[in-house]
């Protein structure tokens, strides 16, 4: 038996999980998790806190005795304080008291990421959260319901806070959301397609505030006041979405790091130890859009990578195939899907960039229920390589963008998509076709 311990059992450390129980009998394999659940489904905050689903008991997708059920040791509620690589053992201490130590031959590390913390005075303020853990969605619901909370400050308008400024606002409250870059989204999309979003936030009634950095949080007890180089608004909440780092702790002194601190990953996910691999938002990914190890953190990545682990841990050679960092958002109704690069990305990686823009109504005119589609592909002006797409729509055309997810990650040229054979029917799409126009139309 080959003894296999994964620390931190969600989206990724779960994927390993399930490679190895479902498919290498001669596993022994150990789970550990400090927190009491697993497998919460983060992207469900927003719709649960927005009202939009009527409750969170759905947002897990797997429990402890799923895996016990497969023959695995599963521990909850213990944190592993260290881990000793030279003699390969761990050190956990359980939330009842208890600290005890586990010996394995392979480890694999999938303890995610943690949100960035404002470095600025008054962080530590009450009423000043994170939205990372089910718990944390929890505390901003309860809060949420209280009458004197009525101003909600969002910091980042990235994916998680445009998420919750859209749920905040559901819940009647006054949603003001800021973020140092001149525009919402700014490291997923062009300005051309969150300008869309910018007005959408508005129209409903979230107060943007771009080029906006926190400098203070204000108040006795709990939070009073958002000061930035702006101006100072008072606030009864303030929610922290500056993004997430790789949650580096254990491993940051013995394994080779990215720029970023995330454990620096092979195609097998190996890190330069070779008995240790790590998954998930704590390693590094290979983007086939830069032709680059990076990171990117999400929850498919996660699952991608686990299940690429457990096979190599189990025996059977398995590369990854690296990724786009395909992404979407659905905002009021409002849908964009984007992968690979924007402009804005490519440009600040080096690219000579060309990029062509298609917009027209989804269906032909005679079909009752319309929408505009606006899409972009992005290509390399020197090899004309496929680099990126982004598309956005109130019709739900997400479908579309997984092509050109693998569109990239083949190396495909925008010239191979003029004459692509894509389907015509009057419900999803029109004869002289989006995704054909925009190609047809480059340069
Ligand atoms: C609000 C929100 C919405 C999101 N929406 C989406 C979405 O729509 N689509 C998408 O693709 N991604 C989304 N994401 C990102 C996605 O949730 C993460 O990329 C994903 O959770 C990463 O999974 P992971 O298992 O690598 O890490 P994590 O989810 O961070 O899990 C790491 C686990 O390790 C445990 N752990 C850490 N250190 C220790 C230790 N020392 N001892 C024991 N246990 C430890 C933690 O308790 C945790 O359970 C969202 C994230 C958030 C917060
Ligand atoms: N729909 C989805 O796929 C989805 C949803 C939620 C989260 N996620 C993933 O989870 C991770 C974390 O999400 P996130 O929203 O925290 O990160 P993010 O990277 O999406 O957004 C962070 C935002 O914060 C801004 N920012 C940075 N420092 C700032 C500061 N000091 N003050 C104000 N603004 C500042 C950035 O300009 C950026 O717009 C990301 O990898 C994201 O892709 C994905």
């Amino acid at each position: 038996m080959t003894k296999t311990i994964i620390i931190g059992s969600n989206h990724a450390g779960i994927a390993a999980a399930n490679t190895l129980l479902d498919n290498y009998p001669d596993q022994e394999v150990t789970m550990i998790d400090q927190n009491s659940n697993l497998s919460y489904l983060g992207c469900g905050t927003a719709l649960w806190v927005g009202r939009q689903i009527d409750s969170y008991e759905k947002l897990f997708y797997t429990k402890k005795e799923d895996f016990e059920a497969k023959g695995a040791k599963i521990y909850l509620e213990t944190s592993v304080s260290k881990v000793d690589f030279i003699t390969k053992k761990i050190y956990c201490n359980s939330l009842d008291g208890k600290s005890f130590v586990e010996k394995y031959d392979k480890l694999i590390l999938a303890t995610g990421s943690v949100p960035i913390k404002p470095n600025i005075p008054g962080a530590d303020l009450e009423n000043i959260h994170f939205l990372k853990l089910f718990q944390d969605g929890q505390t901003v619901d309860k809060l949420l319901d209280q009458f004197d909370i009525r101003n909600i400050a969002v910091i980042g308008a990235g994916y998680i806070g445009v998420e919750i400024a859209e749920a905040v606002k559901r819940r009647n409250k006054n949603v003001l959301l800021f973020d140092t870059a001149d525009r919402s989204l700014s490291s997923y999309y062009d300005k051309e397609f969150t300008d869309k979003m910018d007005e959408n936030l508005i129209k409903h009634g979230i107060d943007v505030h771009f080029n906006e950095r926190a400098q203070e949080y204000k108040g006795t007890d709990k939070v009073e006041a958002v000061v930035t180089n702006k101006g100072e608004y008072p606030v009864d909440l303030v929610i922290n979405a500056i993004g997430f780092l790789p949650n580096n702790f254990l491993g940051k002194d013995y394994l080779e790091l990215f720029r970023n601190g995330a454990y620096f990953v092979d195609n097998h996910q190996q890190t330069s130890d070779p008995s240790v691999y790590a998954v998930g938002d704590c390693a590094t990914i290979y983007s086939n859009a830069l032709e680059k190890t990076t990171y990117i953190a999400l929850a498919t990545n996660a699952v991608r990578s686990g299940i690429v682990a457990g096979h190599n841990v189990g025996g059977t050679k398995l590369d990854a195939t690296g990724v786009q960092g395909s992404n979407g958002i659905s905002i009021f109704g409002l849908n964009m899907v984007s992968t690979g690069m924007s402009v804005t990305a490519a440009k600040k990686n080096g690219f000579n960039v060309l990029y062509t823009d298609f917009e027209d109504t989804q269906k032909p005119g005679f079909m009752k229920e319309n929408a505009e589609v606006k899409i972009r592909i992005v290509y390399d002006a020197d090899n004309r390589r496929v680099l990126g797409a982004q598309m956005c729509s109130t019709a739900d055309i997400s479908m579309g963008i997984h092509m050109f997810s693998l569109a990239i990650e083949q190396k495909v040229t925008i010239d191979q998509l003029k004459l692509l054979d894509i389907f015509f029917l009057p419900h999803f799409n029109q004869p002289y076709n989006y995704i054909t126009m925009a190609a047809l139309n480059a340069k």
